[in-house]
């Protein structure tokens, strides 16, 4: 399983958690449109790390996106599988959750 995909587990298993209980928990619980809002802010702060050119702050930054948009998909309840097979269909390969035998979620 890729770190992507385990970490999209993990933020989907925080919907049912308590608040009090975690982060994601807690952005999860204020709503879709502040999982929005802050995915927001996210590529911005990257987009200025890609324009300034410090590697390691982009780095650091696109780790924050990529993290913010699993919350955003999970709290829109869009499956990364559904994103990672639009991705495959545009490659003009078949799915990667029909190709590795798995249902996607
Ligand atoms: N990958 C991440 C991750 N990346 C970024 N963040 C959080 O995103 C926040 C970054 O946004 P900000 O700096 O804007 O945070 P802030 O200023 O505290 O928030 P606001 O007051 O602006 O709302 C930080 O508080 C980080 O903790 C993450 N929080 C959790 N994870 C992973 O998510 C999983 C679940 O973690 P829990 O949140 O502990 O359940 C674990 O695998 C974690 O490693």
């Amino acid at each position: 399983m890729s770190i992507l995909t385990e970490l999209a587990e993990t933020i989907a298993a925080r919907k049912d958690a308590d608040p009090d209980s975690s982060w994601t928990a807690r952005l999860l619980a204020k709503g879709p449109e502040k999982c929005a809002e802050k995915f927001g802010e996210e590529a911005v702060e990257a987009i200025i790390e890609a324009v300034k050119g410090d590697r390691a702050a982009l780095t650091s930054e696109a780790a924050d996106v990529l993290y913010h948009l699993l919350v955003m998909l999970a709290a829109r309840d869009v499956p990364l599988s559904d994103v990672l097979n639009e991705l495959a269909r545009r490659q003009g390969v078949s799915g990667i959750a029909e190709k590795s035998g798995r249902k996607a979620q």
